[in-house]
């Protein structure tokens, strides 16, 4: 669907990333009006990464292909010489980051972690079914619906894996651009693309982490080769992306990377909702990705349990020896700390431990109401301000832009 941008008035500002601006905003082209996240990228923003404006779009068509009810739909979009905007519905409940924050201890306990765990493994099996890679699994993009259950967002560093064919055979390395920490993260995450290897970062560091490697690693690669999961041959991917903590280490490495990378995220994460904190975080990145490489989770203060053995299996450094690797998301759901899911029955089954709070609910009405009263701003006067600040700024639009 095409977004008519003059009917679209912009309450707030959702949150910043890397890729743009997400506004709320109420679009009254329908009737009655609706709410939804709009996101905007800024073509010609000074501040835009390199192949930025090849992500955005990729983003919109990997959300097009999208129909899953743990996965973001294409509600629209609308491109202006400056703008490139989508639509994906609005999700009150914030980020799981955001929620376990908000827990006393910091922690889910394990049956909320079976939950989200089991809704973020039937998206992830989606998106592979797909053909798609998410390579960028973490708790602050896993959002909470209305009703409590997850969304998954941000899909710019998502990857298609084409099946097998002529596998191309192209590899220029170059200098490792690494993305500034331009984001107001709560934390303080940095997501990373490396084009190529990063070996170059590394230095020496690198060197001593791979002399703790168990499997050999070829250093002579091509970019990408193939192997077969589950019942179809895929390619791999060798560009160097992810979020520092997160990355697996077959990334780190530069060998080469394939869907299971979407597993080991899904370990950390778990760790991570278990424990408070993730697993092999260092000083600084380079402790961290040589814990990543050579170091082992530890499971202090818990009894080995199946919740642990499932963490063991999805860290594998091995990818060919992680739970996922070989059976995908159908292995991963066989794990006997998922026994008695009714997989196909999630959302008839499935209660959410958390809902968004009542008063955070109640925004989707106030905002209907305060658009219906001509309230809120253009987003393309929104960013021309940005670029032009004139004394005559909206008052509104001016505390908008200091969020
Ligand atoms: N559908 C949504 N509903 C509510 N808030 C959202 C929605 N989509 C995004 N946001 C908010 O906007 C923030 C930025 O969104 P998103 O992560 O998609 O942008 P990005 O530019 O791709 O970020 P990144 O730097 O991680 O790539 C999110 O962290 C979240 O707080």
């Amino acid at each position: 669907m095409e977004i008519d941008l003059d009917k679209v008035r912009a309450l707030r500002v959702l949150g910043r990333g890397a890729m743009g601006t997400v506004f709320l905003v109420a679009d009254s082209s329908a009737s009655p009006a609706s709410l939804y996240a709009l996101k905007v990228f800024e073509k010609h923003s000074p501040n835009k990464k390199p192949d930025a404006d090849r992500r955005a779009r990729w983003e919109v068509s990997v959300l097009s292909r999208l129909s899953h009810p743990y996965l973001p739909c294409l509600i629209g979009s609308a491109e202006t010489s400056e703008l490139l905007a989508w639509a994906v519905p609005f999700c009150p409940g914030g980020d799981l980051n955001t929620l376990r924050y908000s827990l006393s201890d910091g922690v889910f306990s394990t049956a909320a972690i079976r939950f989200y765990l089991t809704e973020i493994i039937s998206a992830l099996a989606h998106l592979h079914s797909l053909g798609i890679v998410y390579r960028d699994l973490k708790p602050e993009n896993v959002l909470i619906q209305a009703d409590g259950h997850v969304t998954l967002t941000d899909f710019d560093l998502s990857r298609n894996l084409p099946k097998k064919q002529n596998v191309p055979q192209f590899y220029s390395p170059r200098t490792i651009p690494v993305e500034p920490a331009s984001k107001q993260h709560r934390r303080n995450f940095t997501r990373i693309f490396f084009g190529n290897s990063p070996s170059e970062y590394f230095g020496e560091q690198i060197k001593k982490a791979k002399s703790a490697r168990v499997s050999p690693v070829s250093k002579k690669r091509p970019s990408f080769t193939s192997h077969s999961s589950g019942n179809d041959m895929y390619e791999r991917s060798f560009s160097f992306v992810g979020t520092e903590e997160y990355v697996s280490p077959e990334v780190v490495r530069g060998d080469g990377h394939e869907f299971a990378v979407d597993w080991w995220a899904l370990g950390v994460l778990t760790y991570e909702m278990a424990y408070g904190k993730t697993p092999f975080k260092g000083r600084n990145r380079k402790e961290t990705f040589r814990n990543v490489l050579t170091r082992q989770p530890e499971f202090v203060g818990r009894r080995r349990s199946e919740l642990t053995d499932l963490i063991g299996k999805l860290l594998a450094k091995d990818p060919s020896k992680r739970l996922g690797f070989a059976g995908g998301a159908e292995e991963v759901k066989a794990h006997p700390f998922f026994s008695g899911v009714k997989w196909d029955l999630l959302d008839e089954i499935m209660r959410p431990p958390y809902l968004p709070p009542i008063e955070d609910l109640e925004e989707e009405t106030a905002a209907l109401e305060s658009a219906a009263a001509g309230e809120g701003f253009d987003v393309r006067e929104y960013f021309r301000q940005l670029r032009e600040p004139s004394p005559a700024m909206d008052q509104s639009t001016s505390a908008l832009t200091e969020f």
